[in-house]
């Protein structure tokens, strides 16, 4: 069956291969050409659909397989195990676990039926770090190794929407692998549980509700299972499908705010498309770094200047996710 891709359908998410740039190579020795078609490249998909799928971007395959085996290993516990993991909601620098339940987008519909482990480097919540070797180490490692990928394609952005710094958003973002404490980008290991033969979704229930991520970026690594679906550019939704070898990157809002909406920030879900069988995703939330400053780079002032941390706390307040001080980290 000839898919959108064969069709060479512009208007849906488009693959963007990005070896002449990828994280194993050294800026100086990238050809200028390349970078500037690969740059005009993200930029029309991000200002269109809001979504690419990166190929060739140099994260080693088994790097890729080590985190998703370490997930699994963590989610295979007993359930009072992984409750002794509980991330405190309180502060946004936290890692650990959140049971099913916990997070939701919609509050008049029942909780998606997912479990997630947050984790950041330099966390002060060591204690949540599970007891299984080699998890924080290669977590931490893996995070960093997202930051590498994520600040590539955010100087991609930079050039594409021709800033005179084509670095403002590297900058912008310098602090993304130290403390929590100075930028919350998290690496969340998702676990969708299957449903058990005679059991099934709530009505209006599903894996992931329809939502737009709250920071700059997100990069997403999807395990074959499916149900990952993004809105349109006509407003209907359609799977996103897994591609081997790619990892799905998306803006999220802060991003397109900070465009004064020229890169765009889609509506997603994960729907039950296969419900007997789990799924298993691995998102990386990139974040400005929390002092910064967003204004629109068009110089309009179609949005007041806030600081990031300050949007943070705000959406999480409008989407009930703030009880008295708590506040949590998460996309929506
Ligand atoms: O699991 C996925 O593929 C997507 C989840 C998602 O969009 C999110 O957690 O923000
Ligand atoms: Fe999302």
């Amino acid at each position: 069956m000839a898919t959108d891709h064969d069709r060479g359908d512009c208007s849906w998410i488009p693959i963007v291969d990005i070896k002449a740039f990828d994280i194993t190579k050294e800026e100086n020795e990238v050809d200028r050409k390349d970078l500037e078609k690969l740059a005009n490249d993200v930029f029309k998909a991000f200002s269109t659909i809001g979504f690419v799928y990166v190929k060739n971007h140099g994260i080693p395959q088994d790097q890729i397989d080590n985190i998703f085996r370490l997930s699994d290993e963590f989610f295979a516990q007993p359930q009072e195990t992984k409750d002794k993991f509980v991330r405190p909601m309180s502060d946004p620098a936290a890692i650990g676990y959140i049971p099913i339940g916990r997070e939701y987008f919609d509050a008049n519909k029942p909780a998606d039926l997912k479990e997630s482990f947050d984790a950041v480097p330099g966390s002060e919540y060591s204690q949540y770090w599970p007891n299984i070797p080699n998890f924080e180490e290669d977590v931490v490692k893996f995070h960093r190794t997202c930051a590498k990928l994520g600040l590539r394609l955010l100087k991609l952005i930079g050039m594409g929407l021709g800033l005179e710094d084509s670095e403002f958003f590297v900058k912008a973002h310098e602090k993304i692998s130290s403390r929590a404490s100075n930028n919350t980008a998290i690496l969340r290991l998702l676990h969708y549980p299957p449903v058990k033969d005679g059991e099934d979704f709530l009505p209006e229930q599903t894996r992931c509700g329809e939502h737009t991520d709250y920071g700059s970026m997100t990069l997403l690594f999807q395990d074959d299972t499916g149900g990952l679906e993004v809105q349109t550019v006509n407003g209907e939704f359609k799977p996103a499908t897994p591609i081997p070898g790619t990892v799905v990157v998306n803006i999220a809002d802060m991003m397109q705010r900070w465009t004064a909406d020229g890169l765009k920030s889609t509506p997603h879900r994960v729907v039950p498309s296969n419900k007997r069988k789990a799924r298993r995703s691995v998102i990386y939330f990139i974040d400005p770094d929390r002092s910064t400053i967003v204004r629109p780079l068009d110089g309009s002032n179609k949005y007041p200047p806030i600081s990031y941390v300050n949007y943070l706390s705000q959406r999480f307040a409008d989407t009930g996710m703030l009880e008295g001080n708590e506040v949590i980290n998460t996309a929506a």
